[in-house]
């Protein structure tokens, strides 16, 4: 299910890309669209071969790695090279599935699995009308609409569209993650595992025994369930 995390990015660094992405150069995203998500996507790139891309990219990494509740709740194995998108006068991305396996850029012959995709809002949703990401789940349509510098993960089997961006610029960073984890009944059962165990420690004095048997067992499904 899909998992809202906030505050992925600081204000600086907020700041930091927006500047980045505001000066560099922005290109169709049909260029990097798979056969069924061509038809309907109807937005801009930012153009990976420029060094505002470099640059902004740089700084969503350092931010990705040290966030607590995304390696809880992915545990990434390989998280894609982060893109973005944006969306003005009318832009779209109608509903599609992303691609089950990606082609790493600039690593030639490199794939990895899209386990999970994300969503890194980069814009506040007051900057934009229309703009919604809706995710089609199993108790129906998610509609998702985040402040700048929050983030959504959800499963990339999800089908998902952007509406209409009828007023406004909505621009974000997307991107996948391969989780260590395949199963995602299992990468859920990890995820509250773990939930729980930090719910615990901070009940109960340091080196408690119940922490120590939970973390122990946290890290023997974790061994069993992994594929390196
Ligand atoms: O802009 C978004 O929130 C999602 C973009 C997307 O679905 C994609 O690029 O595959
Ligand atoms: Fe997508």
């Amino acid at each position: 299910m899909p998992v809202h995390i906030q505050n992925v990015l600081t204000p600086d660094e907020l700041m930091e890309c927006r500047a980045l992405l505001d000066a560099g150069q922005w290109v169709d995203g049909r260029d990097t669209a798979g056969a069924q998500a061509i038809h309907v996507k109807k937005n801009q790139q930012l153009n990976t071969k420029c060094e505002e891309s470099t640059a902004a990219r740089q700084i969503i990494a350092g931010a990705l790695s040290r966030n607590l509740l995304l390696r809880s709740v992915a545990l990434p194995r390989m998280i894609f090279p982060p893109m973005f998108n944006r969306y003005e006068g009318g832009m779209t991305y109608g509903a599609h599935v992303d691609n089950s396996v990606q082609v790493i850029p600039d690593v030639p012959g490199q794939m990895m699995r899209a386990d999970l995709s994300a969503t890194l809002f980069l814009t506040d949703p007051d900057d934009y009308e229309g703009g919604d990401l809706t995710l089609e789940t199993n108790a129906g349509t998610e509609v998702i609409r985040l402040p700048a510098g929050d983030m959504i993960v959800y499963p990339t089997t999800m089908i998902h569209a952007v509406t209409p961006v009828t007023r406004g610029c909505r621009i974000a960073s997307f991107f996948w993650i391969q989780s260590l984890v395949p199963d995602p009944s299992c990468r859920t059962l990890l995820f509250d595992l773990d939930r729980a165990i930090i719910d615990l420690s901070s009940r109960t004095e340091a080196g408690d025994p119940a922490v120590l048997s939970l973390t122990g067992t946290y890290h023997n499904l974790l061994r069993k369930w992994c594929l390196i």
